[in-house]
């Protein structure tokens, strides 16, 4: 897989290029170009002149059948992007086919029907007194494009996370430059020729890959061409891009960090509890942010429910690596610190010997850590990694004191039989998005988004369409 840039309809390979590195072997699968400042110029130049063409024009039904068309071209080249996806990110082919490539697909055709016959905002007004003028007016809203949009995504869930935003930025009738991770560029390289095929106008979708600090992705967030920023990615990364976009008063959608919590009361169906919490801290080896690193449960059952998970831990196979030696390298650091803490290592804490290829790879154990202080770094920063530390407590006062007591808020679950309990714990838990019984149930429309630390806005559905989009309001007197 080459990965390209794709500016104004034409790939191209300027930049040094730098070695893409397969995880689960630590092959070398190919290079990937540096973008240059120049390159992210002729991007935002060319998604600036696109916004003057056609598409600027384009009615909410032409945006809707160009979507269609990206879909329909995604889903054509299916087992590709499975492929791509996969050598990017060392995860299961099945993940891929069940998970990524069809949530893209799906990313594409919720904006599409979701922009189909969408009605304008209307109100009438009678002028009351404090107005200036007198009689009637016709208030009505209508939502005009940003115009030029930033999109930076980042390696756990490439294809699906740049697409969720891609989607609607476009649905929206803006223009995007998109700067994917530099760990997983093919994807991103694949959906500029699905793109390019579907024949939407050059200049509407634009692709430059490369680093993100003092490199592409900070030239593409300080660029005063840029209208709106959309980015996932780690906490410390906003912060770093909000200070960079600061003079231009850039708005932002960020998704950011977590460490998710799940509350398991003594009441809940035990069994699903551990399924949930198996799927929820070891999916993608803990690489998504909506994965749980904390998992507090009520005494009664907390020495059954933690020897289970590590049961469950020690039984897992096939899993996948970390994304990078870096990374790798990060997590295992979090391990020797969680002995250093003082935990109690119920399951994994080391890196496996599979004696295979995988050796090459970035694997880590799957964890389930218990003992450690509310105080503990273990217990407080992001690992990303497949590791969740398991706490008692008591009452379901103190399980949302534990809860809420993080500088982050993305997701969460709660596990309970007990109908009025899950109502009443369920909104007062600090997340963004809060399971019931579930993990990762996702309706597309629903606001998706962290609170904290772990994002600004809301994206999904109208969300998303409101956020990639200015109201403007029109009154005219009758
Ligand atoms: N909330 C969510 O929906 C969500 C989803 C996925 C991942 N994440 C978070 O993302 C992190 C893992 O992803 P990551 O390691 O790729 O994150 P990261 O912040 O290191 O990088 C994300 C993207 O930002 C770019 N980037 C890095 N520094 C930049 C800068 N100074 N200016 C502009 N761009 C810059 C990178 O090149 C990459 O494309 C975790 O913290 C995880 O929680 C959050
Ligand atoms: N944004 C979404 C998932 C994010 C996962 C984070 O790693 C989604 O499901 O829409």
């Amino acid at each position: 897989m080459k990965a390209e840039h794709y500016v104004g309809g034409v790939f191209r390979s300027d930049g040094p290029a730098f070695p893409l590195i397969a995880p689960a072997d630590g092959s070398e699968l190919g290079t990937v170009p540096e973008g240059t400042r120049e390159a992210v110029d002729d991007a935002v130049t060319a998604a600036r002149a696109a916004m003057k063409g056609p598409w600027g024009t384009a009615s909410a039904e032409e945006r809707a059948a160009a979507l269609r068309r990206v879909a329909d071209g995604v889903q054509a080249r299916f087992e590709e992007f499975v492929a791509a996806e996969v050598a990017d990110t060392g995860r299961s082919r099945a993940f891929a086919e069940t998970v990524d490539v069809p949530r893209a697909v799906g990313n594409f055709r919720a904006y599409a029907d979701l922009l189909y016959g969408r009605p304008e905002r209307a109100y009438t007004t009678r002028v009351p007194g404090w107005s200036a003028g007198t009689g009637e007016a016709l208030n009505y809203t209508v939502r005009r494009p940003l115009g030029v949009v930033a999109i930076i995504s980042p390696w756990n869930l490439p294809l699906l996370l740049s697409t969720w935003k891609i989607a609607p930025a476009l649905a929206a009738g803006n223009t995007v430059v998109v700067k994917p991770s530099e760990e997983t560029p093919s994807t991103a390289t694949l959906l500029a020729r699905v793109i390019d095929d579907a024949g939407l106008p050059d200049g509407v979708f634009n692709l430059v890959h490369g680093h993100g600090a003092g490199a592409a992705g900070e030239f593409l967030t300080g660029h005063p061409g840029v209208d709106a920023i959309a980015f996932t990615g780690e906490s410390a990364t906003g912060a770093a891009i909000m200070r960079n976009a600061a003079d231009h008063v850039t708005p932002v959608s960020f998704e950011l960090g977590g460490k998710n919590p799940a509350l398991v009361f003594a009441d809940a169906d035990l069994d699903a509890a551990v399924d949930g919490t198996v799927r929820s801290s070891f999916t993608h080896s803990g690489q998504i942010c909506l994965c749980t690193e904390r998992v507090y449960v009520e005494r009664p059952v907390f020495e059954e429910f933690a020897a289970r998970l590590g049961e469950r831990a020690r039984a897992l196979d096939g899993y996948g690596p970390m994304i990078s030696a870096e990374h790798r390298d990060k997590v295992m650091s979090y391990y020797r610190l969680a002995g250093e803490e003082g935990a109690t290592v119920v399951a994994g804490g080391g890196a496996p010997a599979f004696g295979d290829a995988r050796d090459g790879g970035f694997h880590v154990e799957p964890t389930v850590l218990t003992g450690l202080p509310e105080t503990a770094r273990t217990v407080k920063e992001e690992i990303f990694g497949p590791v969740c530390h398991v706490a008692p407590f008591d009452t379901e006062d103190e399980a949302l004191e534990l809860a809420n007591d993080s500088p982050y808020g993305l997701a969460s679950t709660v596990w309970t039989r007990d109908l009025s309990r899950a109502h009443r714990v369920a909104p007062r838990v600090e997340t963004g998005i809060v399971w019931v019984n579930c993990w990762n149930l996702r309706d597309l429309r629903t606001p998706f988004g962290g609170v904290k630390a772990s994002g600004i806005g809301r994206e999904g559905g109208e969300y998303s369409l409101d956020f990639f989009s200015e109201p403007v309001n029109v009154c005219i007197q009758i």
